[in-house]
């Protein structure tokens, strides 16, 4: 219901700009880009308006000719009948190969603008949604990007390629109608072209009715999307607790909502195309009425009226055409508004222009460098890099309602820092802001005393490695699950397996590191896709180790294979590690407790137990359950 209420509330925010032609120069610099083929496609359109409205000027000639009436060119009058007639026919021939092949392969060359634009705009959205801040994703539902990255973006190729350009080629069919009628009899013309401007009105006042209802086809069809996204997503949850039937029903109520509206949009659409076939028979019946008249005083011939009946056929026929057209255009406006909404989201989180720092700049140079300098660290030396410093820092997820409140502490290079406190505490929202997925609301946050903000954001998050009690997996291979499409050799990733302990576990599998996984990685264990997440951490080798309840879904004895694993891969770097069972981090050097966001304690397990506040606690509860 929450859904459908901010349906209702966007269309309203979106519904001023309506008829807002300025959103089809957004498209532009697309089209832009094939200019080419536009020039060519506008070339062809002239020949094939040409071709067109010659076509009835050429039949009315041959009636005119056969009848011998004045109105027949000199040029046919003055050769023998079958000569003019077979040059005619000829002309016609012509006309009608003309624009039956140009049409072709301007229909061809049309898609195929379509299709390009759609693969740019398809891009540009994909590369900005990927860049967004995380927080755009807590307020976006996943179906809704999706409608808009896959259906809205094809309704926007259709624009140039049916809409714009077919609606450029019916205005030049019209005009070169318009010119040729002019040129024959000037007051069945003016009778015919009168007929366009109630058209024009009518017309225009459905395309606007059709125009809002496709907005709000779209929206529900977002929500429509975003149901089906969360039920197949949760679809354990679905089925374990039996949700089928009431999300049947929720869906079923969403499903009936997008058919009404749809239905609305199909009203419009139909009440246009009637119009005008009422008012193309009232101009053929005026064309025959007057022109019947004026052939009675002798001031028109059969030929000419001939010639007018079917441009009053013709003239509607692009007219029929540019109602189509039009629907695909307002379609393609409520397209263009949609993407043009996630274009113009604001990419929150941004590197710098031109970072000051860089912890490799002002260290080591490059990250090669710093990997190998890692690598070359005497083990029981104290490392110097891996510092991390929160500086009064405050955060909110929304308006003032703080989830870390002045959080102030600095975790020196290679030192363990366990975190702890009950659901909620705000443990989870650190590590976020240290990997800048999200903002401080105030103070800072410094990594060997550069403020992360000057960082460029891939090389803090190559800096540190971040294990999360989910490992997520791709679609792909084990190798390109631990490389993350990043260049290692076959021998540095089965290194980081080995490191790791896992390098057993996948050589059992079926085609060993070439095993194809499924995304989210559902061929393998929530156990088995955190150990390939460990390999993934490792072969980074990166200075901060970052571990959100990363061993809680391990079974004892591969907790203790990985524990043996992490011991090796922990030292000589800083390390931070979430956990709820308080006897994995008995051995950190410092525990911070946290509560509603605020660090309450701190200190060894020992001095906590001592202190004998919240951690002693929690201890003891725990203890008790075991
Ligand atoms: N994306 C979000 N939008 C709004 N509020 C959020 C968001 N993520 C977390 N919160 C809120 O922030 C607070 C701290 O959450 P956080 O995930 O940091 O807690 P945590 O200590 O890691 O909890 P847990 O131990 O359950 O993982 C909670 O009150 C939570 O409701």
């Amino acid at each position: 219901m929450s859904i459908y209420q901010s349906v209702k509330k966007s269309y309203k925010k979106n519904r001023w700009r309506h008829n807002d032609w300025r959103l089809f120069l957004r498209l532009l610099p697309y089209a832009r880009k094939n200019g080419g083929l536009l020039a060519l496609a506008l070339f062809l359109i002239v020949l094939i308006a040409v071709a067109v409205a010659v076509q009835p000027l050429l039949i009315g000639q041959i009636i005119s000719l056969i009848r011998k009436e004045p109105s027949t060119y000199e040029f046919f009058r003055n050769r023998p009948l079958w000569q003019g007639l077979n040059i005619l026919q000829g002309l016609l021939l012509g006309m009608i190969l003309i624009r039956l092949i140009l049409t072709g392969f301007q229909g061809y060359l049309l898609q195929k603008i379509g299709q390009q634009i759609t693969a740019a705009i398809r891009q540009d959205l994909f590369n900005h949604v990927t860049s967004l801040a995380v927080r755009f994703f807590d307020r976006t539902p996943v179906g809704k990007i999706i409608t808009r990255l896959t259906s809205d973006v094809e309704v926007l190729g259709d624009v140039f390629s049916t809409g714009a350009i077919g609606i450029i080629s019916n205005l030049f069919t019209m005009l070169a109608i318009a010119g040729l009628m002019f040129s024959i009899q000037w007051q069945l013309a003016c009778l015919l072209l009168l007929m366009l401007l109630p058209i024009t009105v009518i017309v225009n006042y459905l395309q606007q009715q059709y125009r809002q209802a496709n907005y709000k086809v779209r929206e529900e069809l977002s929500v429509l999307n975003s149901q089906l996204q969360e039920n197949i997503v949760g679809i354990n949850v679905v089925q374990l607790f039996q949700r089928e039937k009431f999300n049947a029903e929720m869906f079923r109520n969403t499903n009936k909502r997008y058919t009404q509206q749809s239905d609305k949009t199909i009203f419009y659409d139909s009440a246009v195309s009637a119009t005008l076939e009422w008012i193309a028979l009232i101009a053929i019946a005026g064309v025959l009425w007057i022109g019947g008249w004026l052939l009675l005083g002798k001031n028109l011939t059969f030929g000419t009226l001939s010639a007018f009946i079917l441009y009053a056929q013709r003239l509607f026929d692009p007219l029929r055409e540019f109602a189509e057209q039009f629907t695909v255009i307002q379609s393609g406006f409520t397209a263009i508004e949609r993407v043009t909404d996630i274009l113009d989201e604001p990419i929150e989180i941004r590197d710098r222009g031109n970072p000051r720092f860089s912890i490799f700049d002002a260290q080591f140079g490059y990250i090669d460098e710093i990997e190998a300098n890692l690598e070359a660290q005497e083990l029981n030396t104290t490392p110097e890099l891996g510092e991390i410093r929160f500086e009064h820092v405050w955060f909110a997820y929304k308006d003032d309602d703080y989830v870390i409140k002045d959080l102030d502490f600095t975790i020196h290079p290679g030192e363990k820092v366990a975190l702890v406190g009950p659901t909620g505490a705000g443990k989870s929202s650190i590590i976020r802001l240290l990997c800048r997925l999200y903002e401080p609301t105030q103070g800072r946050i410094l990594v060997d005393g550069v403020d992360i903000r000057e960082l460029p954001q891939a090389e803090l998050r190559r800096y540190m490695a971040v294990i999360l009690q989910e490992g997520f997996l791709f679609a792909g291979d084990v190798k390109g699950n631990i490389t993350l499409g990043d260049r290692y050799s076959f021998e540095e990733i089965q290194d980081a397996a080995q490191k790791t302990n896992i390098a057993s576990f996948i050589e059992q599998l079926p085609l060993g590191y070439d095993t194809q996984l499924r995304q989210r990685g559902t061929n393998l264990s929530s156990g088995q896709k955190q150990l390939l997440a460990f390999a993934r951490a490792a072969i980074r080798n990166p200075q901060i180790l970052i571990l959100d309840e990363a061993t809680a879904s391990l079974d004892v004895g591969t907790e203790a294979l990985i524990q043996s694993a992490l011991n090796e891969l922990l030292a000589q770097r800083t390390a931070i590690i979430i956990a709820h069972r308080l006897s994995t981090i008995r051995n950190v050097d410092r525990i911070f407790v946290l509560k509603r966001g605020e660090l309450i304690e701190q200190g060894s397990h020992e001095e906590l137990l001592q202190q004998g506040g919240m951690y002693a606690t929690l201890h003891n509860l725990q203890m008790l359950g075991t």
